[in-house]
């Protein structure tokens, strides 16, 4: 597809040099659209997060481009650069952490407005922060004067969502936006993206190493193992279809980002761990050098 607002061609990012070099994401290649979520998921390790900081133009990718609408954002200059940075917001896995405790909810949403809407005054902005936080389902009279701590996390997460969605972005970067809430508000909070994505046309890249959330934001799946994308497919396909075994591992994995695939918490056996990991691996080696377009073919 054409009309990608963000693609990632090749991209390549490694850390370190010689023997201890990292090849953290090897010829990753995806593009995000308008209205449309793709999961980016893989075990702790696997290198979605590097691809999430290079999408945010944090990382400079090592090779390979990454296109805004088409033009290569290399070659922007500065304006087009801090467009760009609006255009594409980010949600962190730790919803307090990103709030600032001394302020309150208010604050937090006033802020964005008033650097990058020059098009609200006065009296406007305070009633933009009160259809921000309606828009992520939360009551402005009860939540705009309170601070941080006196939200559970569930709401402090939908408070980062609204600040993201001040500044009228394209594109969303959700890096395990629930993996540290309550079990009982997880579903809310996917649910609440997954609106805002159709309500606002907005590309979503989720990044998740539990592959079965997938099924509540995205279209479409890529997997991660070691820095490459190893299947990629639409989210019904790939979850309910695996065609590669180590799909098939994060698919009977426990969803815990602390528990490793050896765990005994997880539900394979030893053996078969290290049988799938041993095949991922050799899977992985007949694809290093091939183009993406070919490797596409071949998952
Ligand atoms: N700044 C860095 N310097 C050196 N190595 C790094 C850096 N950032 C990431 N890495 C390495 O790159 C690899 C991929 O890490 P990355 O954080 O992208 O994976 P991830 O799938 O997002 O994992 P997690 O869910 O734990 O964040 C890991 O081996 C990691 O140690």
């Amino acid at each position: 597809m054409s009309d990608a607002i963000l693609a990632l061609e090749t991209v390549t990012k490694s850390f370190g040099h010689g023997s201890a070099v990292v090849h953290a994401a090897r010829a990753i290649s995806f593009s995000l659209h308008a209205g449309r979520a793709l999961a980016l998921v893989g075990e702790s390790g696997s290198g979605k997060t590097t691809c999430a900081r290079m999408a945010m133009r944090e990382y400079l990718p090592t090779s390979g481009r990454i296109l805004y609408k088409g033009r290569p954002v290399e070659a922007a200059n500065s304006a087009e650069i801090a467009r760009y940075r609006r255009s594409v917001q980010m949600i962190f896995q730790d919803p307090f952490a990103s709030l600032n405790p001394a302020h309150t909810i208010a604050h937090h949403l006033r802020r964005p407005l008033k650097l990058h809407r020059p098009d609200i005054k006065g009296a406007e902005i305070d009633a933009t922060v009160r259809e921000l936080l309606q828009r992520v389902r939360l009551d402005p009279d009860l939540v705009a004067p309170r601070y941080p701590h006196e939200l559970s996390g569930g709401q402090r997460q939908r408070v980062n969502i609204a600040r993201a969605l001040a500044v009228r972005p394209e594109v969303i970067v959700a890096d395990e936006p629930t993996s540290m809430l309550d079990v009982s508000v997880r579903l809310g909070v996917l649910n609440l993206l997954n609106e805002m994505k159709q309500e606002m046309n907005l590309g979503l890249l989720y990044i998740t190493h539990d592959i079965a959330t997938a099924r509540y934001v995205a279209e479409d799946i890529a997997v991660m193992y070691a820095g490459q994308i190893v299947e990629w497919g639409s989210t019904a396909r790939v979850i309910d279809n695996p065609l590669h075994p180590y799909t098939r591992l994060l698919l009977s994995a426990v969803p815990d980002p602390d528990v490793r695939f050896e765990d005994p918490k997880a539900r394979l056996r030893p053996d078969e761990v290290e049988d799938i990991r041993r095949r991922s691996a050799a899977a992985q080696d007949n694809i290093v050098e091939a183009e993406p377009e070919h490797f596409m073919r071949m998952i």
